[in-house]
């Protein structure tokens, strides 16, 4: 089943065209990223998913009903671009004050809430002002916010952007945890390493979709280059196609390492040709 399904969305600002003609799926259990530059339209596609805009034109179902429906907000988790938990409050009562918002019991906060400070290791800063956090805590605040009404889907907007190396890796552990117990997660990233680590599935965007896929079939499909470095002197040969790479491993008597282009590689060649 779906979680997400968005089919020929159009959005635009005036004359701006922000998303172009967007068909893009989530299936349940899955993490999906928007993988794109400033100003690629990521958050204004997910806007649209989590219900805060409308499209131009097209149509976006999540879990099966129109996102603006409020029975489909009460079963998503948002963790919105540049969002920080309040920093007057202690991170067990911004947790608190958001289940309560969303319309969950004292009892069921009270369960899921001492679980999340468990799971999200958060036990130690509850009764710390949010304002005296960690970037990494606060994110990971923010991530026990969203997740205190037991979401269907969670939705994370440049969820490690502006953390230190060490504090996104915390992130991504948790993201995975949580995939492994079956969320599904749609998130937007900068990050290619993010989008590669995480992701099941990855949708290149600008304005519209240029490239989706799993990273491994993206890979297939774009990798039509190969890197061979010959040991015996140094030399680095880039060469299309395998004719090609034959050709060259013949020539070199000695070590040598053949590499494929990475992730990275093939989504600055894949994005240099948009417009
Ligand atoms: N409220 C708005 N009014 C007018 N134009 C907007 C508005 N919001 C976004 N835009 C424009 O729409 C385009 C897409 O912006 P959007 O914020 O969705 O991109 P993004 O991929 O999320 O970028 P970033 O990675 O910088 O967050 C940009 O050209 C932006 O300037």
């Amino acid at each position: 089943m779906y979680v997400i399904e968005v089919n020929n969305v159009w959005k635009a600002y005036g004359k701006i065209i922000a998303n172009e003609d967007i068909t893009m799926r989530v299936k349940e259990g899955e993490i999906v990223a928007l993988l794109g530059p400033n100003g690629a339209g990521k958050t204004t596609l997910v806007k649209q998913i989590y219900g805060e805009l409308t499209p131009t034109k097209g149509e976006i179902r999540v879990l099966g009903k129109k996102p603006t429906d409020r029975h489909v907000k009460k079963f998503l988790g948002v963790i919105p671009q540049e969002c920080e938990p309040y920093g007057d409050l202690t991170v067990w009562d911004n947790i608190y004050y958001m289940g309560r918002l969303k319309g969950a019991s004292k009892d069921e906060i009270k369960k899921r809430g001492e679980e999340l400070l468990e799971r999200l290791d958060l036990r130690s800063k509850r009764n710390t002002l949010a304002r005296d956090l960690s970037g990494g805590l606060k994110r990971r605040t923010l991530i026990a916010m969203a997740l205190i009404n037991n979401p269907k889907l969670l939705i994370l907007d440049e969820p490690t952007t502006g953390l230190d190396p060490e504090a996104r890796r915390e992130v991504w552990e948790i993201l995975l945890n949580m995939r492994k117990e079956g969320q599904s997660m749609l998130l937007t990233t900068h990050y290619l390493d993010e989008a590669e680590r995480l992701a099941d599935k990855i949708y290149f965007l600008s304005r519209k979709i240029i490239v989706e896929g799993t990273p491994t079939q993206i890979k297939e499909k774009f990798a039509d280059w190969y890197e061979v470095i010959d040991y015996t002197n140094g030399k680095v040969y880039k060469v299309k196609g395998e004719e090609e790479l034959k050709k060259i491993i013949m020539t070199i008597n000695g070590k040598f390492e053949v590499r494929m282009p990475s992730l990275e590689e093939i989504y600055l060649q894949v994005m240099k040709d948009v417009e």
